[in-house]
Formats: C-alpha cells, structure tokens, sequence
C-alpha cells in the first residue's frame, strides 16, 4: 500500500510525517479558481477533490491519494492567498479584532476500488485588535504572501491570534484527526 500526499505545501508534508506514515509528494497542477459567490464549504471540499483526482490519474490505481485546500472565510467571503502585499495589508486588516472562519477541504482517493471521500474541517479564529503598523510589519516578514487569508498561525501569525476553536492542525492546512478517520473507515489504516 502507497500513500501520496498531492500537496506543494510544506506544512501539510511535515504533518504528515509527524505521523510517521510512509508516504511520497506529488504535486498537483490542479489552477484553483474559487468562484466567489459559491458555498466556502464546497469550494474547499471541491478544489481538495481536484487535487486528489488529479494526482490519482497520473498514479498507480492501487495508491491512496490524498489532497487539501485551505481558505479563509470572513463574513462570507472566502479569502484565498493575496495577490500581492496591499492585498495581504487590506485582508488581516478586515480579520483585526474579529471571528473568522478557516474551512480545510480534505479528499482521499484510490481509484482502484473506486474510493473517493471529501470533508471538511471547519474552525473559528479570533484575531487580535492589530494596528496598520503592525500589520506592516508583518508583512514584512513574507510569512503572509503564499497563505490563505494572508497569515500563518505556525509562525509570527501567532502573535496575531487571540484564541481558536477547533483544529489548529486544519488551520496550518491539514486536519490530521480527521485524515486518521478517513484512512481508517474507509482504506483500512490504522496510524496508531
Ligand atoms: C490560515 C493559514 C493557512 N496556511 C496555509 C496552508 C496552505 O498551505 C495555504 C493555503 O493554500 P492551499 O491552496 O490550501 O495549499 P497550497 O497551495 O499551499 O498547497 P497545495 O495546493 O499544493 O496543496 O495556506 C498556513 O500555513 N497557516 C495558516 O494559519
């Protein structure tokens, strides 16, 4: 039995080794566009599917692929990675002092028994009150600029955050919990 992991995200390799799973990275080349006005849940369910799909077809039928798309969803619009540094300025600014929403889609496939399953995670953020130079200040550390909602709550975005509720491992861009019960109910693996 193979794993893939159909991500170019650092951050869901090294959750995933941390469960000591042996797996290989193939990226997808899956062009996420997001229409805006759909339901954020089906957007990240719908582009985490993509993903997984993608990489399946290029694949062995017999391996088990699994993809994730992480947004960010204030007010009920879905924040996707900024276009450039005002853009990543003007989204934590709408995010400074108030709830939001970070929704992880996750999809694992293997085509050889046709098994296809989608979820998602969803979970609240409240960021801090933060002044424009700190948010300045921020972004010039580049941590923003390849992250949905234009921060990383692993690394100096923590300083940002003033509590959540629900997964923080959904949040960096893989819900490990529930991976585990896919993997489990559905393709017989048991990490523990
Ligand atoms: C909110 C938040 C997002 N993120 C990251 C997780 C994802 O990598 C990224 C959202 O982009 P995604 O499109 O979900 O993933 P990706 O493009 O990085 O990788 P791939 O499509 O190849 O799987 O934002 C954090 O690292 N920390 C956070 O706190």
């Amino acid at each position: 039995m193979k794993i893939i992991l159909a991500s170019s995200s650092p951050r869901r390799r090294e959750l995933l080794l941390n469960l000591n799973l042996k797996f290989k990275v193939i990226k997808s080349e899956v062009k996420e566009s997001v229409d805006i006005n759909s339901n954020p849940k089906t957007v990240a369910m719908s582009l985490a599917f993509q993903k997984a799909l993608d990489v399946a077809n290029k694949v062995e039928e017999s391996e088990i692929v699994i993809g994730a798309d992480t947004i960010v969803v204030f007010d009920n619009e879905i924040l996707g990675k900024p276009n450039d540094e005002e853009d990543a300025f003007n989204m934590i600014k709408k995010l400074s002092g108030k709830y939001h929403e970070v929704i992880t889609g996750i999809s694992v496939i293997r085509l050889s028994d046709n098994k296809k399953v989608v979820d998602c995670e969803i979970t609240k953020v409240k960021m801090k009150d933060i002044d424009d130079y700190k948010i300045r200040r921020y972004i010039d550390t580049k941590e923003p600029m390849d992250k949905a909602g234009s921060y990383g709550i692993q690394g100096y975005g923590s300083l940002l955050v003033e509590k959540i509720e629900g997964d923080y491992f959904s949040v960096v861009g893989l819900p490990v919990a529930k991976l585990e019960e896919i993997l489990s109910r559905h393709f017989g693996i048991n990490i523990i």
